[in-house]
């Protein structure tokens, strides 16, 4: 089984998005909507399904919401009052038709379509013993998992069965279920992956990030809290909480990199944070320069934070091309390098001469930073300085980011020295991981439970990793010959 994205890129590549909404004319068409706020979360296939009272309707296509979903014959062809959707990218199973969600199957008590913003860390265990018992799988995605415990489980009503398939599965999932009589949002019980409930009239909503609230016009409810289930069923909601209470995890990357700044995760404004994290950079990391340039998208709040902070006036020292994707899929290594330059031109007319701190929310391969320290150089930077809002990545997620493997991670090979080195920056610095939680508000990390899934930087996973130990990385075509066996 592919666990990783094939592509051999060098990014954090983001993670997938989820949008639900229940009881509205016209479902199918607020749901693009939705998902087009959240296509930084997923850009390699999206998918929609609706149901009309009396049947499901699904359009799933490789590639963006726009140029899919901005068609009326597709928008007209999913029918419905209730609808969810998907922004994808894959983290098991290949970047394929067949993995593209919403996934959907018919059960023994009707249609089941299921949208998973995550990972689920013992998917293939679990696949393998579903399998030895005769289920056919579909796809080669973990999200499938779910259906088939939902589908051979022992429990009588669906609630029940979804219920007792949670309860198997380890890992990150926020889910959005459509069943013919409604809609059950839910949130793993460490809530690792973020998902929020909104209300646009009399309908409720459910997204990843609040900005696909914001753009459909609806009004933020609440986030769903870790382990909750809230049911939708016509005009009735209800919540409840099947998991033992835990201290929760959240993602602490979501505040990093991966949400938009303009999104509200867990009550922590994104931008916010980013700024406060740039700002904790500058009190951590100070440089005697002339210029803050953020490297852009994402690394610009934190840089605002830090040139506030320092006093060291903010500049848009790199100018970024807005025709480029947030992450330029390309394969092999010089077409990869060739997209850096793509995306970012140095604005030599500012740096010629000057000192300047770059500042990056996150430091992967290294492909950025090397690329961008060079542009400054050769544009004229006098000294070239790096300040990255985030501390070393040094492990992999199996959390429903696609990382490269560890062996990829510039921080997981060079220390810091070897880092600066490699970037051929005149200093490098990171912030420290009690820093990052000072941004968010907390003391420090605490050593016993903290607050956040920070295991990227940290190697603390908050859950048992079962196909990770078993070592079930294995190629699919493997796991089809086990079967024949
Ligand atoms: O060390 P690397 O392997 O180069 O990866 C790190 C870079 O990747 C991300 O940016 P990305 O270009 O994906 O997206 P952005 O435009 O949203 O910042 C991140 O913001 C860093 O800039
Ligand atoms: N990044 C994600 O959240 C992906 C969801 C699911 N694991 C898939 O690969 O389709
Ligand atoms: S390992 Fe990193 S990216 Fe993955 S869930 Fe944890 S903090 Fe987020
Ligand atoms: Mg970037």
């Amino acid at each position: 089984m592919l666990t990783t994205n094939p592509y051999d890129d060098d990014k954090l590549r983001e993670e997938c998005g989820v949008f639900g909404v229940s009881a509205t004319d016209g479902a199918a068409a607020l749901v693009a909507l939705g998902l087009h706020a959240l296509q930084h979360r997923g850009q390699e296939a999206a998918g929609i399904t609706t149901f009309d009272g009396a049947h499901f309707h699904t359009h799933r296509a490789m590639g963006h919401v726009a140029g899919n979903f901005d068609r009326d014959d597709v928008i007209r062809s999913l029918p419905g009052t209730v609808a969810c959707g998907h922004v994808r990218y894959s983290t098991t199973g290949e970047t394929a038709l067949r993995n593209v969600q919403p996934l959907y199957a018919e059960l023994s008590t009707g249609g089941f379509a299921i949208a998973h913003n995550g990972n689920i860390s013992n998917a293939m265990r679990l696949r393998r013993e579903l399998v030895r018992r005769g289920s056919i799988f579909q796809s080669t995605s973990d999200t499938e998992t779910i259906i088939h415990l939902v589908a051979t489980s022992n429990y009588r009503t669906l609630l029940d069965r979804f219920i007792d398939a949670l309860k198997q599965i380890e890992g990150a999932y926020s889910l959005i279920v459509m069943t013919p009589e409604g809609m059950i949002a839910c949130r793993d019980p460490l809530g690792i992956r973020p998902l929020v409930m909104g209300k646009l009239g009399d309908a409720v909503i459910f997204a990843s990030e609040t900005v696909a609230l914001d753009v459909v016009g609806a009004t933020f409810v609440r986030a769903i809290e870790p382990g909750e289930l809230v049911i939708v069923q016509g005009s009735e909601i209800r919540s409840i909480r099947p998991f033992a209470p835990m201290a929760a995890r959240p993602c602490i990357f979501e505040w990093v990199y991966f949400s938009r700044p303009d999104s509200i995760v867990d009550d922590h404004s994104i931008y916010s944070v980013r700024k406060a994290i740039g700002a904790q950079l500058a009190i951590e990391s100070p440089v005697d320069a002339d210029l803050v340039i953020p490297v852009p998208d994402s690394g610009t709040p934190a840089a605002i934070g830090y040139a506030q902070q320092s006093g060291i006036p903010f500049e848009l020292g790199i100018i970024r091309s807005h025709y480029v994707g947030r992450t330029f899929i390309s394969p092999g290594d010089k077409v990869r390098h060739l997209g850096v330059k793509l995306k970012h031109n140095a604005n030599r007319a500012l740096i010629k001469g000057k000192r300047v701190i770059l500042v990056d929310d996150s430091i992967v391969r290294g492909t950025t930073s090397l690329k961008i320290v060079e542009m400054m150089r050769e544009a004229g930077a006098a000294e070239v300085h790096m300040r990255i809002a985030s501390p070393p990545t040094r492990h992999s997620c199996f959390y429903g980011v696609d990382t490269p493997e560890r062996e990829k991670l510039l921080a997981a090979k060079l220390d810091l020295g070897g880092m600066t080195g490699f970037i051929h920056a005149d200093s490098l610095n990171f912030i420290s991981i009690d820093g990052l939680y000072k941004a968010l508000g907390e003391a420090k990390r605490a050593d016993v439970r903290p607050k956040y899934c920070d295991a990227c930087f940290t190697g603390d996973y908050p859950t048992t990793l079962t196909d990770h130990d078993e070592g079930s990385e294995v190629d699919q075509f493997a796991m089809l010959a086990e079967r024949v066996i």
